[in-house]
Protein backbone atom coordinates (compact mmCIF):
# COMPACT_ATOMS: atom_id res chain seq x y z
CA UNK A 1 0.00 0.00 0.00
CA UNK A 2 0.61 3.51 -0.39
CA UNK A 3 2.09 5.74 2.21
CA UNK A 4 0.77 8.89 0.51
CA UNK A 5 -2.69 7.49 -0.64
CA UNK A 6 -3.33 10.58 -1.95
CA UNK A 7 -1.19 10.52 -4.65
CA UNK A 8 -3.20 7.70 -6.31
CA UNK A 9 -6.87 8.42 -4.66
CA UNK A 10 -8.99 11.47 -3.97
CA UNK A 11 -11.27 12.44 -1.77
CA UNK A 12 -14.99 12.84 -2.83
CA UNK A 13 -16.43 16.27 -3.06
CA UNK A 14 -19.39 17.04 -0.74
CA UNK A 15 -22.67 18.35 -2.69
CA UNK A 16 -23.15 21.69 -1.31
CA UNK A 17 -26.91 21.53 -0.07
CA UNK A 18 -26.80 23.12 2.93
CA UNK A 19 -30.40 23.49 3.13
CA UNK A 20 -31.04 19.43 3.08
CA UNK A 21 -33.84 18.12 4.74
CA UNK A 22 -33.36 14.25 4.81
CA UNK A 23 -31.62 14.57 8.19
CA UNK A 24 -34.92 15.21 9.90
CA UNK A 25 -36.43 12.97 7.98
CA UNK A 26 -38.22 9.33 9.27
CA UNK A 27 -38.89 6.23 7.10
CA UNK A 28 -42.78 5.91 8.15
CA UNK A 29 -43.02 3.59 5.15
CA UNK A 30 -41.67 0.91 2.80
CA UNK A 31 -40.17 1.84 -0.81
CA UNK A 32 -41.67 0.35 -3.92
CA UNK A 33 -39.04 -2.67 -3.82
CA UNK A 34 -37.55 -3.60 -7.17
CA UNK A 35 -35.97 -7.43 -7.05
CA UNK A 36 -33.12 -7.73 -9.41
CA UNK A 37 -32.30 -10.81 -8.84
CA UNK A 38 -32.76 -12.24 -12.10
CA UNK A 39 -31.06 -9.71 -13.86
CA UNK A 40 -28.08 -7.78 -11.71
CA UNK A 41 -27.40 -10.76 -9.50
CA UNK A 42 -27.90 -13.20 -12.30
CA UNK A 43 -24.85 -11.09 -14.17
CA UNK A 44 -22.66 -11.45 -11.29
CA UNK A 45 -22.53 -15.02 -10.85
CA UNK A 46 -19.83 -17.36 -11.54
CA UNK A 47 -22.75 -19.83 -13.50
CA UNK A 48 -25.93 -17.77 -14.15
CA UNK A 49 -29.10 -19.08 -13.67
CA UNK A 50 -30.80 -21.33 -16.36
CA UNK A 51 -34.12 -20.94 -17.23
CA UNK A 52 -35.64 -23.65 -14.48
CA UNK A 53 -33.63 -21.77 -11.50
CA UNK A 54 -34.60 -18.51 -12.82
CA UNK A 55 -38.35 -20.04 -12.62
CA UNK A 56 -37.81 -20.78 -8.97
CA UNK A 57 -35.88 -17.25 -7.97
CA UNK A 58 -39.58 -15.56 -9.84
CA UNK A 59 -41.93 -17.91 -7.47
CA UNK A 60 -40.09 -17.39 -4.65
CA UNK A 61 -39.80 -13.61 -5.36
CA UNK A 62 -43.98 -13.33 -5.73
CA UNK A 63 -44.29 -15.37 -3.16
CA UNK A 64 -42.28 -13.05 -1.17
CA UNK A 65 -44.30 -10.03 -2.06
CA UNK A 66 -42.39 -8.39 -4.83
CA UNK A 67 -44.86 -6.50 -7.42
CA UNK A 68 -42.01 -4.97 -9.78
CA UNK A 69 -39.18 -8.19 -10.51
CA UNK A 70 -36.30 -6.96 -13.29
CA UNK A 71 -36.47 -10.69 -14.82
CA UNK A 72 -33.73 -10.60 -17.80
CA UNK A 73 -31.21 -8.37 -19.65
CA UNK A 74 -33.14 -10.30 -22.80
CA UNK A 75 -30.93 -8.99 -25.60
CA UNK A 76 -27.82 -10.45 -23.33
CA UNK A 77 -28.48 -14.01 -24.24
CA UNK A 78 -31.17 -16.72 -25.57
CA UNK A 79 -32.05 -18.10 -22.35
CA UNK A 80 -32.29 -14.48 -20.90
CA UNK A 81 -34.84 -13.95 -23.95
CA UNK A 82 -36.40 -17.56 -23.67
CA UNK A 83 -37.54 -16.93 -20.28
CA UNK A 84 -39.26 -13.88 -20.64
CA UNK A 85 -41.00 -15.12 -23.44
CA UNK A 86 -41.68 -18.62 -21.20
CA UNK A 87 -43.36 -16.27 -18.31
CA UNK A 88 -45.29 -14.13 -20.93
CA UNK A 89 -46.36 -17.39 -22.72
CA UNK A 90 -46.97 -19.40 -19.96
CA UNK A 91 -48.82 -16.56 -18.00
CA UNK A 92 -46.89 -16.98 -15.24
CA UNK A 93 -47.04 -13.28 -14.03
CA UNK A 94 -49.58 -12.31 -11.46
CA UNK A 95 -52.00 -9.80 -12.51
CA UNK A 96 -50.45 -7.65 -9.42
CA UNK A 97 -46.93 -8.31 -10.52
CA UNK A 98 -44.91 -6.09 -13.44
CA UNK A 99 -41.85 -7.76 -14.97
CA UNK A 100 -38.65 -5.18 -15.88
CA UNK A 101 -36.29 -5.74 -18.14
CA UNK A 102 -33.06 -4.13 -19.33
CA UNK A 103 -31.28 -2.85 -22.36
CA UNK A 104 -28.49 -0.42 -23.07
CA UNK A 105 -29.10 2.44 -25.56
CA UNK A 106 -28.48 -0.02 -28.68
CA UNK A 107 -30.46 0.19 -31.63
CA UNK A 108 -30.56 -3.65 -32.06
CA UNK A 109 -30.10 -5.12 -28.50
CA UNK A 110 -33.91 -2.49 -27.57
CA UNK A 111 -35.61 -3.52 -30.93
CA UNK A 112 -34.21 -7.79 -29.17
CA UNK A 113 -35.74 -6.02 -25.83
CA UNK A 114 -38.87 -5.35 -26.99
CA UNK A 115 -39.56 -8.06 -29.22
CA UNK A 116 -38.80 -10.62 -25.80
CA UNK A 117 -41.81 -8.63 -24.80
CA UNK A 118 -44.57 -9.08 -27.38
CA UNK A 119 -47.73 -10.21 -26.14
CA UNK A 120 -47.18 -8.85 -22.03
CA UNK A 121 -50.08 -7.61 -20.62
CA UNK A 122 -47.51 -4.91 -18.58
CA UNK A 123 -43.90 -4.35 -18.65
CA UNK A 124 -41.23 -1.89 -17.68
CA UNK A 125 -38.31 -0.94 -19.90
CA UNK A 126 -35.25 -0.40 -18.35
CA UNK A 127 -32.83 1.99 -20.27
CA UNK A 128 -29.22 2.96 -19.44
CA UNK A 129 -26.35 4.18 -20.45
CA UNK A 130 -23.03 5.85 -18.37
CA UNK A 131 -22.76 8.91 -17.69
CA UNK A 132 -19.95 9.88 -15.07
CA UNK A 133 -17.01 11.76 -16.86
CA UNK A 134 -14.62 8.78 -17.38
CA UNK A 135 -16.90 6.86 -18.90
CA UNK A 136 -17.98 9.68 -21.82
CA UNK A 137 -14.07 9.94 -22.21
CA UNK A 138 -12.89 6.31 -21.58
CA UNK A 139 -15.64 4.04 -22.40
CA UNK A 140 -17.57 5.82 -25.22
CA UNK A 141 -15.18 8.83 -26.59
CA UNK A 142 -18.72 10.66 -26.48
CA UNK A 143 -18.83 14.83 -24.85
CA UNK A 144 -22.12 15.61 -22.66
CA UNK A 145 -23.99 16.22 -25.75
CA UNK A 146 -23.01 13.11 -27.49
CA UNK A 147 -24.20 11.41 -24.35
CA UNK A 148 -27.12 12.81 -24.11
CA UNK A 149 -28.14 12.13 -27.61
CA UNK A 150 -27.22 8.98 -27.25
CA UNK A 151 -29.70 8.40 -24.24
CA UNK A 152 -32.77 10.95 -26.21
CA UNK A 153 -32.51 8.39 -29.68
CA UNK A 154 -32.99 5.41 -27.49
CA UNK A 155 -35.83 6.79 -25.97
CA UNK A 156 -37.44 7.57 -28.65
CA UNK A 157 -37.21 4.28 -30.02
CA UNK A 158 -38.45 3.20 -26.77
CA UNK A 159 -41.43 5.10 -28.02
CA UNK A 160 -41.73 4.25 -31.36
CA UNK A 161 -41.28 0.56 -30.72
CA UNK A 162 -44.46 0.76 -27.49
CA UNK A 163 -46.40 2.08 -30.38
CA UNK A 164 -46.30 -1.30 -32.39
CA UNK A 165 -47.30 -2.55 -29.06
CA UNK A 166 -50.32 -0.97 -28.05
CA UNK A 167 -51.73 -3.71 -26.06
CA UNK A 168 -49.47 -3.43 -23.34
CA UNK A 169 -49.26 -1.36 -20.86
CA UNK A 170 -45.79 0.01 -21.01
CA UNK A 171 -43.66 1.75 -18.36
CA UNK A 172 -40.17 3.15 -18.87
CA UNK A 173 -37.42 3.66 -16.75
CA UNK A 174 -33.70 5.34 -17.13
CA UNK A 175 -30.86 5.15 -15.26
CA UNK A 176 -28.02 7.31 -15.53
CA UNK A 177 -25.51 4.23 -15.29
CA UNK A 178 -22.55 5.66 -13.13
CA UNK A 179 -24.98 8.35 -10.99
CA UNK A 180 -22.58 9.00 -7.76
CA UNK A 181 -19.85 10.02 -9.94
CA UNK A 182 -21.93 11.83 -12.31
CA UNK A 183 -22.07 15.70 -12.20
CA UNK A 184 -25.03 16.43 -10.97
CA UNK A 185 -26.20 19.34 -13.65
CA UNK A 186 -25.50 16.99 -15.90
CA UNK A 187 -27.43 14.36 -14.65
CA UNK A 188 -29.99 16.41 -14.11
CA UNK A 189 -30.03 17.76 -18.22
CA UNK A 190 -29.58 14.16 -18.96
CA UNK A 191 -32.57 12.66 -17.37
CA UNK A 192 -34.78 15.93 -18.17
CA UNK A 193 -33.73 14.98 -21.45
CA UNK A 194 -35.45 11.69 -21.41
CA UNK A 195 -38.29 12.73 -19.38
CA UNK A 196 -39.06 15.28 -22.20
CA UNK A 197 -39.12 12.13 -25.18
CA UNK A 198 -41.22 10.21 -23.08
CA UNK A 199 -43.45 12.70 -21.45
CA UNK A 200 -44.62 10.51 -18.59
CA UNK A 201 -48.60 11.71 -17.14
CA UNK A 202 -49.52 11.57 -13.44
CA UNK A 203 -51.35 8.05 -14.55
CA UNK A 204 -47.85 6.90 -16.54
CA UNK A 205 -45.49 7.82 -14.50
CA UNK A 206 -41.74 7.32 -15.50
CA UNK A 207 -39.20 5.82 -13.25
CA UNK A 208 -35.71 7.84 -12.85
CA UNK A 209 -33.25 5.19 -11.26
CA UNK A 210 -30.56 7.05 -9.48
CA UNK A 211 -27.74 4.11 -9.60
CA UNK A 212 -24.53 3.95 -7.30
CA UNK A 213 -23.18 1.83 -9.67
CA UNK A 214 -20.01 2.28 -7.71
CA UNK A 215 -20.19 2.91 -4.60
CA UNK A 216 -17.81 6.10 -4.38
CA UNK A 217 -18.47 8.13 -0.81
CA UNK A 218 -20.35 8.73 2.24
CA UNK A 219 -23.68 7.63 2.45
CA UNK A 220 -24.89 11.00 3.46
CA UNK A 221 -23.22 12.22 0.75
CA UNK A 222 -25.26 10.07 -1.86
CA UNK A 223 -28.30 11.48 0.27
CA UNK A 224 -27.27 14.66 -1.02
CA UNK A 225 -27.37 13.43 -4.34
CA UNK A 226 -30.59 11.74 -4.62
CA UNK A 227 -32.30 15.13 -2.18
CA UNK A 228 -31.08 17.40 -4.94
CA UNK A 229 -32.44 15.81 -7.76
CA UNK A 230 -35.56 14.85 -6.05
CA UNK A 231 -35.53 19.30 -5.90
CA UNK A 232 -34.39 19.97 -9.62
CA UNK A 233 -35.58 17.09 -11.86
CA UNK A 234 -38.07 18.46 -13.86
CA UNK A 235 -41.87 16.67 -14.21
CA UNK A 236 -41.28 15.52 -10.69
CA UNK A 237 -45.04 14.68 -9.97
CA UNK A 238 -44.72 12.15 -12.81
CA UNK A 239 -41.45 10.72 -11.88
CA UNK A 240 -40.94 7.74 -9.42
CA UNK A 241 -37.26 7.97 -8.42
CA UNK A 242 -35.90 4.71 -7.87
CA UNK A 243 -32.24 4.40 -6.24
CA UNK A 244 -29.63 1.12 -6.91
CA UNK A 245 -26.93 0.84 -4.45
CA UNK A 246 -24.23 -1.17 -4.87
CA UNK A 247 -22.07 -1.80 -1.65
CA UNK A 248 -18.39 -1.29 -2.67
CA UNK A 249 -17.65 0.37 0.76
CA UNK A 250 -20.18 -1.63 2.76
CA UNK A 251 -22.65 1.22 2.94
CA UNK A 252 -25.75 0.37 0.61
CA UNK A 253 -28.18 -0.30 3.17
CA UNK A 254 -27.13 2.91 4.76
CA UNK A 255 -27.25 4.19 1.61
CA UNK A 256 -30.67 3.26 0.46
CA UNK A 257 -32.19 4.67 4.03
CA UNK A 258 -30.93 7.69 3.85
CA UNK A 259 -31.93 8.20 -0.14
CA UNK A 260 -35.48 7.10 0.87
CA UNK A 261 -35.11 9.89 3.58
CA UNK A 262 -33.71 11.98 1.09
CA UNK A 263 -36.94 12.09 -1.56
CA UNK A 264 -36.38 8.08 -3.37
CA UNK A 265 -39.80 6.19 -3.52
CA UNK A 266 -38.33 3.27 -4.58
CA UNK A 267 -35.40 0.76 -4.24
CA UNK A 268 -33.72 -2.08 -6.50
CA UNK A 269 -31.66 -4.71 -4.79
CA UNK A 270 -31.30 -8.22 -4.32
CA UNK A 271 -32.01 -10.56 -2.08
CA UNK A 272 -29.15 -11.25 0.36
CA UNK A 273 -27.32 -8.52 -0.94
CA UNK A 274 -26.13 -10.46 -4.65
CA UNK A 275 -25.10 -8.44 -7.28
CA UNK A 276 -21.81 -7.17 -8.45
CA UNK A 277 -18.68 -7.34 -7.14
CA UNK A 278 -19.79 -6.66 -3.33
CA UNK A 279 -22.97 -7.06 -4.35
CA UNK A 280 -26.00 -4.94 -4.61
CA UNK A 281 -28.07 -3.75 -1.47
CA UNK A 282 -29.65 -6.64 0.19
CA UNK A 283 -33.56 -6.14 0.15
CA UNK A 284 -33.82 -8.47 2.96
CA UNK A 285 -31.90 -6.34 5.53
CA UNK A 286 -33.74 -2.98 4.43
CA UNK A 287 -37.12 -5.21 4.79
CA UNK A 288 -36.27 -6.23 8.28
CA UNK A 289 -34.43 -2.52 8.87
CA UNK A 290 -38.13 -1.58 8.72
CA UNK A 291 -39.70 -4.28 10.67
CA UNK A 292 -38.04 -3.71 14.00
CA UNK A 293 -39.01 0.23 13.05
CA UNK A 294 -42.23 -0.91 13.65
CA UNK A 295 -43.05 -0.20 9.31
CA UNK A 296 -44.43 -3.30 7.82
CA UNK A 297 -42.26 -3.92 4.93
CA UNK A 298 -44.51 -5.75 2.73
CA UNK A 299 -42.66 -8.30 2.36
CA UNK A 300 -42.63 -11.46 3.58
CA UNK A 301 -39.39 -13.09 4.98
CA UNK A 302 -41.41 -14.91 8.22
CA UNK A 303 -39.45 -18.45 6.26
CA UNK A 304 -36.14 -16.94 5.79
CA UNK A 305 -34.45 -19.80 6.18
CA UNK A 306 -36.37 -21.32 3.22
CA UNK A 307 -35.75 -18.13 1.55
CA UNK A 308 -32.05 -18.05 2.26
CA UNK A 309 -31.31 -22.32 1.11
CA UNK A 310 -33.31 -21.46 -2.02
CA UNK A 311 -31.56 -18.52 -3.29
CA UNK A 312 -27.91 -20.59 -2.18
CA UNK A 313 -29.27 -23.27 -4.61
CA UNK A 314 -30.31 -20.66 -7.53
CA UNK A 315 -27.08 -18.33 -7.60
CA UNK A 316 -24.27 -21.37 -5.87
CA UNK A 317 -23.05 -18.68 -3.47
CA UNK A 318 -23.10 -19.75 0.52
CA UNK A 319 -24.70 -17.12 2.71
CA UNK A 320 -22.36 -16.38 5.66
CA UNK A 321 -23.31 -17.56 8.95
CA UNK A 322 -22.57 -13.57 10.48
CA UNK A 323 -25.46 -12.06 7.41
CA UNK A 324 -27.56 -9.93 9.01
CA UNK A 325 -31.09 -11.54 10.00
CA UNK A 326 -30.07 -15.13 8.08
CA UNK A 327 -26.97 -15.93 9.37
CA UNK A 328 -26.70 -18.96 10.70
CA UNK A 329 -25.19 -17.66 13.62
CA UNK A 330 -26.84 -14.17 13.55
CA UNK A 331 -29.46 -15.36 16.64
CA UNK A 332 -26.77 -16.95 18.45
CA UNK A 333 -25.18 -15.40 21.80
CA UNK A 334 -22.04 -17.64 22.85
CA UNK A 335 -20.17 -14.84 25.68
CA UNK A 336 -21.20 -15.28 28.84
CA UNK A 337 -22.76 -11.70 29.67
CA UNK A 338 -24.56 -11.88 26.57
CA UNK A 339 -26.37 -14.86 27.37
CA UNK A 340 -27.03 -13.94 30.98
CA UNK A 341 -28.90 -10.40 29.62
CA UNK A 342 -30.61 -12.66 26.95
CA UNK A 343 -31.93 -15.34 29.89
CA UNK A 344 -32.90 -12.80 32.00
CA UNK A 345 -34.71 -10.82 28.59
CA UNK A 346 -36.74 -13.73 27.94
CA UNK A 347 -38.21 -14.25 31.38
CA UNK A 348 -38.90 -10.68 31.55
CA UNK A 349 -40.76 -10.65 27.84
CA UNK A 350 -44.18 -11.32 27.08
CA UNK A 351 -45.87 -12.08 24.12
CA UNK A 352 -47.50 -8.95 23.76
CA UNK A 353 -44.89 -6.21 24.81
CA UNK A 354 -42.76 -4.57 22.91
CA UNK A 355 -39.68 -6.45 22.22
CA UNK A 356 -37.28 -5.40 24.47
CA UNK A 357 -35.05 -8.85 24.81
CA UNK A 358 -31.41 -7.89 25.09
CA UNK A 359 -28.96 -8.24 22.13
CA UNK A 360 -32.05 -9.65 19.87
CA UNK A 361 -33.09 -6.56 17.86
CA UNK A 362 -35.46 -8.99 16.34
CA UNK A 363 -37.31 -12.45 17.89
CA UNK A 364 -35.96 -14.69 16.25
CA UNK A 365 -39.37 -16.54 15.84
CA UNK A 366 -40.99 -13.63 13.38
CA UNK A 367 -38.66 -15.18 10.59
CA UNK A 368 -39.37 -18.41 11.04
CA UNK A 369 -36.41 -19.11 13.13
CA UNK A 370 -35.96 -20.89 16.77
CA UNK A 371 -34.82 -20.32 20.17
CA UNK A 372 -32.85 -23.69 19.37
CA UNK A 373 -29.23 -22.10 18.59
CA UNK A 374 -29.87 -18.49 20.51
CA UNK A 375 -27.10 -19.85 23.02
CA UNK A 376 -24.55 -21.89 22.92
CA UNK A 377 -22.02 -23.01 25.32
CA UNK A 378 -18.24 -22.54 24.47
CA UNK A 379 -14.92 -21.25 26.45
CA UNK A 380 -16.46 -18.09 26.63
CA UNK A 381 -20.09 -18.52 28.52
CA UNK A 382 -21.16 -18.35 31.80
CA UNK A 383 -23.69 -19.96 33.73
CA UNK A 384 -26.59 -17.94 32.40
CA UNK A 385 -26.04 -19.47 29.20
CA UNK A 386 -25.40 -23.05 30.83
CA UNK A 387 -29.00 -22.47 32.82
CA UNK A 388 -30.55 -21.45 30.07
CA UNK A 389 -29.93 -24.73 28.11
CA UNK A 390 -30.39 -26.71 30.66
CA UNK A 391 -33.99 -24.96 31.34
CA UNK A 392 -34.79 -24.99 27.50
CA UNK A 393 -33.67 -28.52 26.97
CA UNK A 394 -33.82 -30.60 30.08
CA UNK A 395 -36.77 -28.29 32.55
CA UNK A 396 -33.88 -27.79 34.99
CA UNK A 397 -34.35 -24.23 36.91
CA UNK A 398 -30.88 -24.19 39.02
CA UNK A 399 -30.58 -22.09 41.84
CA UNK A 400 -28.21 -19.44 41.44
CA UNK A 401 -25.43 -20.55 43.61
CA UNK A 402 -25.90 -23.95 41.57
CA UNK A 403 -25.17 -22.09 38.84
CA UNK A 404 -22.26 -20.88 39.68
CA UNK A 405 -20.69 -24.00 40.87
CA UNK A 406 -21.92 -26.16 37.60
CA UNK A 407 -20.42 -23.41 35.25
CA UNK A 408 -17.16 -23.63 36.76
CA UNK A 409 -16.84 -27.48 36.10
CA UNK A 410 -17.85 -26.66 32.34
CA UNK A 411 -15.66 -23.97 31.49
CA UNK A 412 -13.01 -26.65 32.86
CA UNK A 413 -14.03 -28.90 30.09
CA UNK A 414 -14.35 -26.74 27.28
CA UNK A 415 -10.66 -25.48 28.20
CA UNK A 416 -9.79 -28.82 28.35
CA UNK A 417 -11.10 -29.95 24.56
CA UNK A 418 -11.74 -26.85 23.43
CA UNK A 419 -15.08 -27.01 21.83
CA UNK A 420 -18.70 -26.25 22.00
CA UNK A 421 -21.12 -27.88 24.05
CA UNK A 422 -24.51 -29.02 23.53
CA UNK A 423 -27.34 -29.13 25.72
CA UNK A 424 -26.72 -32.90 25.70
CA UNK A 425 -22.93 -32.38 26.69
CA UNK A 426 -24.37 -30.46 29.45
CA UNK A 427 -26.69 -32.74 30.89
CA UNK A 428 -24.00 -35.64 30.62
CA UNK A 429 -21.64 -33.54 32.74
CA UNK A 430 -24.62 -32.74 35.26
CA UNK A 431 -25.55 -36.40 35.30
CA UNK A 432 -21.77 -37.09 35.79
CA UNK A 433 -20.94 -34.40 38.38
CA UNK A 434 -24.10 -34.34 40.62
CA UNK A 435 -26.80 -37.32 39.59
CA UNK A 436 -23.98 -39.96 39.75
CA UNK A 437 -22.45 -39.32 43.11
CA UNK A 438 -23.22 -42.43 44.62
CA UNK A 439 -20.11 -43.27 46.07
CA UNK A 440 -19.23 -43.88 48.80
CA UNK A 441 -22.85 -43.60 50.48
CA UNK A 442 -25.16 -45.02 47.88
CA UNK A 443 -29.33 -44.77 48.85
CA UNK A 444 -31.33 -48.30 48.85
CA UNK A 445 -34.78 -47.66 50.65
CA UNK A 446 -35.93 -45.67 53.00
CA UNK A 447 -39.51 -45.36 55.36
CA UNK A 448 -40.67 -42.17 57.37
CA UNK A 449 -42.98 -41.77 59.87
CA UNK A 450 -44.51 -39.30 61.85
CA UNK A 451 -45.69 -39.38 65.25
CA UNK A 452 -46.78 -35.72 67.04
CA UNK A 453 -45.03 -33.66 63.80
CA UNK A 454 -41.68 -35.70 64.46
CA UNK A 455 -40.95 -37.51 61.77
CA UNK A 456 -38.53 -40.64 62.23
CA UNK A 457 -36.88 -42.05 59.63
CA UNK A 458 -35.17 -45.66 58.72
CA UNK A 459 -32.82 -45.28 55.42
CA UNK A 460 -30.93 -48.94 54.03
CA UNK A 461 -27.40 -47.72 52.81
CA UNK A 462 -24.69 -49.20 51.08
CA UNK A 463 -21.86 -47.58 52.26
CA UNK A 464 -18.76 -48.61 50.84
CA UNK A 465 -20.67 -51.20 49.57
CA UNK A 466 -21.32 -52.73 52.88
CA UNK A 467 -24.97 -52.47 53.39
CA UNK A 468 -26.26 -50.42 56.24
CA UNK A 469 -29.35 -49.48 58.02
CA UNK A 470 -29.70 -46.03 59.92
CA UNK A 471 -32.20 -44.14 62.21
CA UNK A 472 -32.95 -40.70 62.54
CA UNK A 473 -35.38 -38.39 64.25
CA UNK A 474 -36.35 -34.63 63.43
CA UNK A 475 -38.61 -32.01 62.46
CA UNK A 476 -38.95 -33.01 59.08
CA UNK A 477 -37.51 -35.97 56.79
CA UNK A 478 -34.23 -33.73 55.83
CA UNK A 479 -33.58 -33.20 59.45
CA UNK A 480 -34.81 -36.60 59.99
CA UNK A 481 -31.90 -37.40 57.70
CA UNK A 482 -29.12 -35.54 58.53
CA UNK A 483 -29.43 -36.77 62.50
CA UNK A 484 -29.48 -40.71 60.93
CA UNK A 485 -26.38 -39.71 58.74
CA UNK A 486 -24.68 -38.42 61.55
CA UNK A 487 -22.03 -36.42 59.56
CA UNK A 488 -20.11 -32.90 60.01
CA UNK A 489 -22.84 -31.90 56.87
CA UNK A 490 -24.54 -28.93 56.86
CA UNK A 491 -27.75 -27.93 54.64
CA UNK A 492 -27.73 -24.21 54.48
CA UNK A 493 -30.08 -24.27 51.11
CA UNK A 494 -33.30 -26.40 50.05
CA UNK A 495 -34.76 -26.20 46.37
CA UNK A 496 -37.09 -28.70 44.57
CA UNK A 497 -39.46 -28.32 41.45
CA UNK A 498 -41.17 -30.78 38.88
CA UNK A 499 -39.07 -31.63 36.67
CA UNK A 500 -42.43 -32.51 33.62
CA UNK A 501 -46.40 -32.97 34.34
CA UNK A 502 -48.64 -35.68 34.19
CA UNK A 503 -48.55 -39.57 35.71
CA UNK A 504 -44.51 -40.26 35.07
CA UNK A 505 -44.09 -36.63 37.27
CA UNK A 506 -40.49 -36.59 38.17
CA UNK A 507 -39.25 -34.03 41.16
CA UNK A 508 -35.73 -32.62 41.21
CA UNK A 509 -34.30 -31.37 44.85
CA UNK A 510 -31.50 -29.40 44.97
CA UNK A 511 -29.40 -28.72 48.44
CA UNK A 512 -26.09 -26.49 48.97
CA UNK A 513 -24.16 -28.64 52.05
CA UNK A 514 -21.75 -27.19 53.79
CA UNK A 515 -18.93 -29.03 56.19
CA UNK A 516 -16.04 -27.60 58.27
CA UNK A 517 -13.87 -29.91 55.95
CA UNK A 518 -14.32 -28.17 52.68
CA UNK A 519 -14.23 -24.51 51.98
CA UNK A 520 -17.10 -22.93 50.93
CA UNK A 521 -20.00 -24.98 50.35
CA UNK A 522 -21.19 -27.78 47.25
CA UNK A 523 -24.27 -29.02 46.09
CA UNK A 524 -26.23 -32.45 45.73
CA UNK A 525 -29.50 -32.79 43.26
CA UNK A 526 -31.58 -35.61 43.15
CA UNK A 527 -34.26 -37.13 41.09
CA UNK A 528 -37.29 -39.27 42.17
CA UNK A 529 -41.12 -39.55 41.69
CA UNK A 530 -41.15 -39.49 45.01
CA UNK A 531 -40.42 -35.86 46.14
CA UNK A 532 -38.85 -36.99 49.92
CA UNK A 533 -36.66 -39.82 47.86
CA UNK A 534 -35.71 -36.75 45.57
CA UNK A 535 -34.47 -34.63 48.57
CA UNK A 536 -32.77 -37.52 50.31
CA UNK A 537 -30.80 -38.67 47.00
CA UNK A 538 -29.77 -34.82 47.06
CA UNK A 539 -28.69 -34.33 50.68
CA UNK A 540 -26.82 -37.97 49.66
CA UNK A 541 -25.06 -36.55 46.22
CA UNK A 542 -24.10 -33.31 47.99
CA UNK A 543 -22.70 -35.65 51.12
CA UNK A 544 -20.58 -37.49 48.58
CA UNK A 545 -19.31 -34.11 46.96
CA UNK A 546 -18.08 -33.39 50.03
CA UNK A 547 -16.46 -36.58 51.11
CA UNK A 548 -14.80 -36.67 48.27
CA UNK A 549 -13.32 -33.07 47.90
CA UNK A 550 -12.53 -33.41 51.88
CA UNK A 551 -9.51 -31.23 52.54
C1 LIG B 1 -24.03 -1.54 -14.37
C2 LIG B 1 -24.70 -2.65 -15.09
O1 LIG B 1 -24.99 -3.61 -14.46
S1 LIG B 1 -25.10 -2.47 -16.70
C3 LIG B 1 -25.63 -4.03 -17.22
C4 LIG B 1 -24.47 -4.86 -17.57
N1 LIG B 1 -24.91 -6.17 -17.92
C5 LIG B 1 -24.34 -6.87 -18.88
O2 LIG B 1 -23.46 -6.40 -19.55
C6 LIG B 1 -24.82 -8.26 -19.05
C7 LIG B 1 -25.29 -8.53 -20.45
N2 LIG B 1 -24.38 -8.05 -21.46
C8 LIG B 1 -24.08 -8.76 -22.57
O3 LIG B 1 -24.48 -9.90 -22.70
C9 LIG B 1 -23.25 -8.10 -23.59
O4 LIG B 1 -22.42 -7.13 -23.00
C10 LIG B 1 -24.14 -7.45 -24.65
C11 LIG B 1 -24.89 -8.53 -25.39
C12 LIG B 1 -25.12 -6.47 -24.08
C13 LIG B 1 -23.29 -6.66 -25.64
O5 LIG B 1 -22.25 -7.47 -26.08
P1 LIG B 1 -21.22 -6.94 -27.18
O6 LIG B 1 -21.97 -6.40 -28.32
O7 LIG B 1 -20.28 -8.05 -27.41
O8 LIG B 1 -20.48 -5.71 -26.56
P2 LIG B 1 -19.71 -5.51 -25.21
O9 LIG B 1 -20.28 -6.26 -24.11
O10 LIG B 1 -18.27 -5.64 -25.43
O11 LIG B 1 -20.18 -4.01 -24.96
C14 LIG B 1 -19.42 -2.92 -25.05
C15 LIG B 1 -19.95 -2.02 -26.12
O12 LIG B 1 -21.24 -1.54 -25.75
C16 LIG B 1 -21.18 -0.13 -25.48
N3 LIG B 1 -22.06 0.11 -24.39
C17 LIG B 1 -21.90 -0.29 -23.10
N4 LIG B 1 -22.95 0.10 -22.40
C18 LIG B 1 -23.76 0.74 -23.22
C19 LIG B 1 -25.00 1.37 -23.05
N5 LIG B 1 -25.59 1.38 -21.88
N6 LIG B 1 -25.60 1.92 -24.09
C20 LIG B 1 -25.00 1.90 -25.30
N7 LIG B 1 -23.82 1.32 -25.52
C21 LIG B 1 -23.23 0.74 -24.48
C22 LIG B 1 -19.71 0.10 -25.19
O13 LIG B 1 -19.34 1.42 -25.39
C23 LIG B 1 -19.06 -0.83 -26.18
O14 LIG B 1 -19.12 -0.26 -27.44
P3 LIG B 1 -17.94 -0.49 -28.56
O15 LIG B 1 -18.00 -1.95 -28.89
O16 LIG B 1 -18.41 0.37 -29.67
O17 LIG B 1 -16.69 -0.08 -27.93
C1 LIG C 1 -28.14 -0.82 -15.07
C2 LIG C 1 -27.88 -0.12 -13.83
C3 LIG C 1 -29.11 0.31 -13.14
C4 LIG C 1 -27.05 -0.90 -12.91
O1 LIG C 1 -27.21 -2.07 -12.67
C5 LIG C 1 -26.06 -0.14 -12.17
O2 LIG C 1 -25.78 0.98 -12.56
O3 LIG C 1 -25.53 -0.68 -11.20
MG1 LIG D 1 -26.25 -2.59 -10.72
Amino acid sequence: MLKQPANKYRSFPPVALHDRTWPDTIITQPPIWLSTDLRDGNQALIEPMNGEQKLQMFNLLVQIGFKEIEVAFPSASQTDFDFVRHLIEQNLIPDDVTIQVLTPAREALIRRTFESLRGAKRAIVHLYNATAPVFRRVVFGLDRPGTINLAVTAAQLFNELAAEQPDTNWRFQYSPEVFTSTELDFAREICNAVLEVWQPAPERKAIINLPATVEVSTPNIFADQVEWMHRHLTMRDNVILSVHPHNDRGCAIAAAELAQMAGADRVEGCLFGNGERTGNVDLVTLALNLYTQGVAPGLDFSQINHVARLVEDCTQLPIHPRHLYVGDLVFTAFSGSHQDAIKKGFSAQSSDDIWEVPYLPLDPADVGRTYESVIRVNSQSGKGGIAFLLERDYNLVLPRRLQIEFSRMVQQAVDTHGQEMAAADLWKLFEQEYLQAVSPIKYLAHHLEEVDSQQTISVTLERDGQPATLQGQGNGPIDAFLQALNLDIRVDHYEEHSLNQGSDAAAIAYVEVTSDCISGSLHGVGIHSNIVTASLLAILSGVNRVLSHRR
